[in-house]
């Protein structure tokens, strides 16, 4: 599903990522552990074609990404990838349903599908009653299922998530987890994961550590 190949990237003098290995399988949820500053996001910002590393390769669902020109690159991303982050990043004058459709028009899906598709995802996350409902209106669990049933909507082959429950409290953060593994169980789904929450570090299928730069024990 995902290989990266010596991921290297500098900012400036810094040697923030030092040669890079991992491969990912369908269905796996892999969470990337490790202390502050050790790399984990710039990776997956790289590993998400978000960002470019300097040398080195990644191979998603095997398609090179650096072969992509910029523009091949955003179509790539809003098909394969779906994102995750720890503020949900929700459009705040859209309604849960608009937000959750947006990524499947830029696709170029028509709106009859793209709702269709948006509502059996929000009715799946419990969301069946808020589809009108804008991020102010909804609570914090509620607003980051929302951005769970955005990254969804387009059916990617990968979900990237940078702390995706780092805003939440207990209750939310376990319920965003056991959604996780649902998607998985359910719908093969493959999940990337940074945390430094170790509740969903130990229900990943598997855990990946970082420090200073490499992957130091997979
Ligand atoms: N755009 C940038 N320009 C310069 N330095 C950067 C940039 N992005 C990240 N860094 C530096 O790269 C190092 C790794 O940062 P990164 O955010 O990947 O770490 P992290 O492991 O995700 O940390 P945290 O757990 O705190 O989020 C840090 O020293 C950071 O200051």
């Amino acid at each position: 599903m995902l290989k990266a190949l010596n991921i290297q990237k500098k900012f400036g003098n810094l040697h923030i990522l030092k040669g890079v290995n991992l491969e990912v399988n369908k269905g796996e949820i892999v969470a990337i552990v490790g202390a502050s500053g050790a790399g984990k996001s710039s990776l997956l910002n790289i590993l998400g074609t978000l960002d470019k590393a300097d040398s080195g390769q990644v191979i998603i669902d095997g398609i090179d990404t650096s072969a992509l020109s910029s523009k091949q690159l955003s179509a790539f991303r809003n098909h394969k990838i779906g994102f995750i982050f720890q503020f949900h990043h929700l459009l705040v004058e859209f309604t849960a349903l608009e937000n959750v459709c947006i990524p499947a028009y830029i696709a170029g899906t028509s709106k009859a599908l793209a709702e269709k598709r948006a509502i059996e995802l929000l009715n799946k996350l419990g969301l069946g009653e808020r589809l009108h409902h804008k991020p102010a209106q909804l609570s914090g669990g509620e607003q980051q299922r929302v951005a769970v049933a955005r990254a969804l909507v387009n059916s990617p082959a990968l979900i990237f998530a940078d702390e995706p429950s780092g805003n939440l409290d207990s209750n939310n953060a376990r319920e965003l987890h056991e959604l996780f593994l649902q998607l998985r169980d359910e719908f093969n789904q493959t999940f990337i994961i940074v945390t430094h929450n170790e509740d969903l570090a130990n229900l990943s299928d598997r855990k990946v550590l970082m420090r200073d730069g490499l992957i130091v024990q997979e």
